[in-house]
């Protein structure tokens, strides 16, 4: 591929996940989303290598509910990556726009992502960001993980962890090892988010979050009403131990999942 192959279009997300542009291949037509990486950037942050492994891992996932990498290409000072465009955009401003979810939104969301959790841990990739600003939506409204931890604005994130704590389990937060359960925790969170507005452990100061997540201080507000059925599944999920930790596809069985997911 070539610059030349792509008729540009307009960006995308405003300069939030990086350069992002709206793009149709001439000759097949196909809208796709083109990111463009600048080497100088990924240079001085030595992760050449690291975008190499991340882009071959990328390249070779296929599953609907996973944000398609079709290639990349390069030139004289820029990366670009030839990713699949979302018709309906981000899922954080939809939750923004609602406040929060119908349960069966949020079911039909939460099971769409813990089967492409399941796909992911099949190939033994794990803590794909799973918040709301790392999801999209297809055409068809359905959620796609897009794993933005690799835009060059948030490669120092990895190291600096600014940005929010929220979403990070205890095992984390105490910083020990971590294995594909932490996915399991951070849907926990999502699914808590997606129904009422808010993250569980959200608080003024990080101190307070570290501390709030560390002691998994979950409390569920009396707005809005919730099912009890989607409280016993948040539990199951958001659980210390994380070898106790509701497997993803104990989740597909739970009694509020299958209410309520399409
Ligand atoms: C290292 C490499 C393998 C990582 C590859 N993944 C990324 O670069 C993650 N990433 C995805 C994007 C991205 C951002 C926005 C969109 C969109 C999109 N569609 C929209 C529709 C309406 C309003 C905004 C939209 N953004 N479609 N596909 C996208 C893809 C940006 N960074």
């Amino acid at each position: 591929w070539t610059l030349s192959d792509f008729e540009i279009g307009k960006p995308l997300g405003r300069g939030k996940f990086g350069h992002v542009f709206l793009a149709r291949e001439k000759k097949s037509n196909h809208v796709v989303a083109i990111k463009v990486l600048f080497k100088s950037q990924l240079k001085q942050s030595q992760v050449n290598h690291q975008l190499r492994r991340e882009v071959e891992i990328q390249s070779h996932l296929r599953h609907t509910n996973i944000l398609r990498l079709y290639g990349y290409f390069y030139d004289q000072t820029r990366v670009y990556l030839i990713l699949e465009h979302a018709a309906k955009g981000e899922l954080y401003k939809e939750l923004q726009k609602c406040k929060y979810f119908s349960e069966k939104r949020a079911a039909t969301y939460v099971a769409s992502l813990a089967r492409a959790l399941i796909y992911l841990h099949g190939k033994h990739v794990i803590h794909r960001d799973i918040k709301p600003e790392n999801l999209l939506l297809g055409t068809q409204g359905e959620v796609k993980i897009a794993d933005f931890g690799w835009s060059v604005h948030t490669f120092n994130r990895r190291k600096t962890m600014c940005g929010t704590l929220d979403y990070l389990p205890p095992e984390m937060v105490e910083s020990v090892e971590h294995d594909a359960s932490v996915d399991i925790w951070s849907l926990g969170v999502l699914c808590y988010e997606f129904l009422y507005g808010v993250p569980p452990f959200e608080a003024k100061e990080h101190s307070d979050t570290y501390r709030r997540i560390v002691e998994v201080d979950l409390k569920f507000p009396s707005n809005p009403i919730v099912s009890s059925a989607s409280k016993d599944l948040i539990s199951k999920m958001l659980v210390k131990d994380s070898s106790q930790r509701l497997p993803l596809h104990k989740l597909l069985e739970h009694p509020w999942i299958i209410q309520n997911a399409d």
